[in-house]
């Protein structure tokens, strides 16, 4: 029988704190055994109250939970989920400094932990796209056609530190190789186009499949990473069915090599990504500059190729 409690009910809105230490570790609380989800590791934060912004709610809380002051906070994704008993919407901010020594004012433990290290915690269900999505980069680099040259790649991985390629066009293993290796050696991690078993054989770190591609499939292929390439919600909705970590949701602005194909726009992006449980990159017409405007829009970061390359 369906659970006709939860659906009646709108979400409950919930802030959680992306919280980073001066140290580069997260600091987590672990939530009191009495509550919902007690036990397990959070962000830490709670409901957003009426009339409060999601920045008031999440600075109302940490002060409340763990006695410390912020002044800044930005989105880093929303994810709703359903609980059987409730449905919750989780706006998670990142907030990178923070005055005071934080404590556990309910008596609840507190860790500081390095992002390797939260796959070994438990987690409440809704957070493990979130812990998934700290993983990823804030912008995918998508290899031009022609290829750069090697000078162009070396400079470009050093604008964008942090990013990872999709290096796509490349469609077998001596093509693919010496990208590989040359990303690889700058510490970048490379994603290969629909072919899981070439994927492996070259020593990529994860698949993208193009919508052709995902569109064959019915359930996740064996890899550490599945990208997958979305236009609209039933794209969407099967990239969920997969399983995916990531989605290339396209094309937000019409672009030079696809004139005749207008772009969603900024609304439009939103109200298709806001809530998902994947990391959403807006790509097509989309430069680095537009990382704050998409991360508004639900976006976990920004992919492209013009604007990108050096
Ligand atoms: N704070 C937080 N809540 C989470 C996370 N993940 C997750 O599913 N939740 C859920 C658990 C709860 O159902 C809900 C948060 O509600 P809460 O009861 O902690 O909120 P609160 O601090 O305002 O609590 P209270 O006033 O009732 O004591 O969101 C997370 O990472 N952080």
């Amino acid at each position: 029988m369906p659970n006709t409690a939860a659906e009646e009910l709108p979400p409950l809105d919930v802030v959680a704190a992306i919280l980073w230490q001066a140290d580069g570790r997260l600091l987590l609380s672990q939530r009191p055994a009495h509550k919902h989800q007690g036990g397990r590791w959070e962000f830490p934060g709670g409901k957003v109250e009426a009339g409060e912004s999601h920045h008031q709610a999440l600075a109302r809380e940490l002060q409340e939970e763990l006695g410390i002051a912020i002044t800044d906070s930005e989105p880093f994704m929303c994810i709703e989920h359903r609980y059987p008993e409730l449905r919750v919407r989780l706006w998670f901010r990142t907030v990178r400094s923070f005055v005071g020594v934080a404590h556990g004012r309910e008596g609840q433990p507190l860790g500081a932990y390095q992002l390797d290290e939260l796959a070994q915690l438990s987690f409440p269900a809704a957070n493990r796209p979130v812990v998934r999505a700290l993983m990823l980069p804030d912008r995918l680099l998508v290899l031009p056609s022609p290829l750069p040259s090697v000078a162009q790649l070396d400079a470009t991985l050093a604008a964008h530190p942090g990013s990872w390629v999709y290096l796509r066009g490349l469609h077998d293993a001596a093509a693919l190789s010496p990208w590989v290796s040359r990303c690889h050696a700058a510490g970048v991690r490379v994603l290969v186009a629909d072919d899981a078993a070439l994927m492996a054989a070259v020593g990529a770190d994860g698949l993208h499949l193009r919508a052709a591609a995902a569109a064959r499939l019915d359930q996740r292929p064996p890899v550490p990473w599945l990208s997958v390439a979305c236009h609209d919600a039933a794209q969407l909705d099967h990239a969920q069915v997969l399983g995916a970590d990531l989605a290339l949701l396209s094309p937000l602005r019409a672009t030079p090599t696809h004139p005749q194909q207008p772009g969603m726009g900024w609304e439009q992006f939103q109200a298709l990504a806001q809530g998902r449980p994947l990391s959403i990159y807006a790509l097509g017409g989309v430069t680095p500059e537009d990382l704050p405007q998409a991360r508004q829009a639900g976006a976990r970061g920004v992919a492209g190729i013009r604007g990108f390359w050096q």
